[in-house]
Order: C-alpha cells, then structure tokens, then sequence
C-alpha cells in the first residue's frame, strides 16, 4: 500500500521498502529471549543463577530493546513533516557531530561515532532534530557503516527530494577494537554524496570544511 506524505502530498513508498527486513519467523517471546542469554551465560562459563546474575537475562532483554529500537521506528515518516517558509533559503543545511550508537551486524558489538549530514534545500527544510532522528533510528538496529550511510542518505532524498545530499559517519568498531584484530584507535569513513554533491567538487569541499574539526569519534 502507498502511503502519502501529508506535509508534501508526495506517494511514500510502502514499509517493505523502508529497508526492514522481511521475517517470517514468529517473534520469540520475552521468555525465550532470556532463556537464550543464560544459555550463553551458561555456555561463557558462569552460573547464571548466582546472585549477580539472576537479572541479567532481563537486563540484557531491556537493553536490547533499547539498542535495536530502530527497527520499530519509519525514518520516512520521520521526515514527513516540513516546513516552505524559507524565504527561498537554498544554502546548504549541515548538522554535524551527531552521536551514532549502532552495533555491527558481524558481532553485535558496539559501533561508536558521529555523523554529519547536510543537504540543500529546494523549497522545503525538515526539522533539524528530524536528521538525527532518521540517524537514530537507522543506527539502532544491526548494521555495517556503508549501509548506514547509504541509508540516512537515501531516505532524505527520497523523502524531501533536495538538490542533494551529503552524509559523512566516522565511527570506532568494538570488533576491531575490543577483540579479533584489536586495533584501538581504528576509525572508519564512510560518505555518501547524492545529488548536487556528488556533481559538485565545490560543494562537496564546503560540506567537508564545515564538517572539519568536528569531534574524533571516541573508542
Ligand atoms: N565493511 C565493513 N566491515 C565491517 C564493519 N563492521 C565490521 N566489519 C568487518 O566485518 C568482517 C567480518 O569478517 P569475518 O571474517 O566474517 O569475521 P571474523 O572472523 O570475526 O573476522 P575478524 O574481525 O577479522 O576476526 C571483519 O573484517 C570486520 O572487521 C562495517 O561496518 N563495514
Ligand atoms: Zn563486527
């Protein structure tokens, strides 16, 4: 089913395309997701059922459901609502050093950075808190950098349709960090230009300046 973007009146494309995963698996209940970590405390080598472990199974629970939150969230509604009077302002919009809290999908472990997104507006601005949202809520699920980048950068220009779109994200990967290669102090880049940005040499040299100096992402 097509939605439609109340704010703009434009056809949103529907919920399968917002990149949720398709599952045809019932979802496990609250029971089996705390059975499965004491299984894994069990299989780590601990007693799961010593004192300071009796609530973990459901802290861990908690905590998932805050990590992985994106998945209940729609980044295009997020967008929906904008705003024309601009007085025709046509210059670039950045909002830099927004926090990125996401897991890698290789090992669930943490992925800490920022992100810098910005775009030109063409008639039209989103709320600015709305950028870190969609950053948010793309971030909360299980992902690799470059899909997340892709992601933020996509649905903007889906959504507002601006002369284009520059998303920047640096961030620190535990897999990398914490354990197998260990390699603290690694950052990854990661850009995604649409748009009048990837045209544009100039524009992508502003974007970059504006963004430079912004906080390193912390390990
Ligand atoms: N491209 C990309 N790779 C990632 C990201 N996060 C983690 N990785 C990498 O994904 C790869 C998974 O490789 P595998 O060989 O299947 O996993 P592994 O045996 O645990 O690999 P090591 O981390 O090298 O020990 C690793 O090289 C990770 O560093 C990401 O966001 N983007
Ligand atoms: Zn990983």
């Amino acid at each position: 089913m097509m939605h439609r973007n109340a704010a703009l009146n434009l056809p949103l494309p529907p919920a399968a395309k917002r990149a949720l995963p398709e599952i045809t698996a019932p979802r496990p209940s609250r029971e089996q997701a705390e059975e499965a970590v004491r299984t894994l405390l069990l299989w780590a080598g601990d007693d799961p059922g010593r004192e300071g472990l009796r609530d973990t199974p459901a802290r861990v629970a908690r905590a998932y459901e805050e990590f992985f939150s994106g998945y209940q969230e729609d980044p295009v509604a997020l967008l929906a609502r904008s705003f024309e009077e601009t007085e025709g302002y046509d210059e670039m919009v950045v909002l830099r050093d927004i926090r990125v809290e996401s897991h890698c999908e290789h090992h669930m472990v943490p992925i800490i950075g920022r992100a810098h997104v910005a775009y030109l507006p063409e008639g039209r601005v989103v709320g600015i808190s709305k950028l870190a949202r969609v950053v948010e809520a793309y971030a909360r699920r299980l992902q690799i950098q470059e899909k997340l980048t892709a992601q933020v950068a996509n649905s903007i220009q889906e959504v507002l349709r601006p002369r284009g779109v520059a998303v920047v994200i640096e961030a620190s990967h535990q897999c990398m960090t914490t354990r197998g290669v260990h390699k603290p102090g690694v950052s990854m880049i990661t850009s995604r230009m649409l748009g009048a940005f990837r045209e544009d040499a100039g524009l992508r040299r502003e974007f970059l300046a504006m963004t430079r100096g912004a906080a390193a992402p912390e390990a």
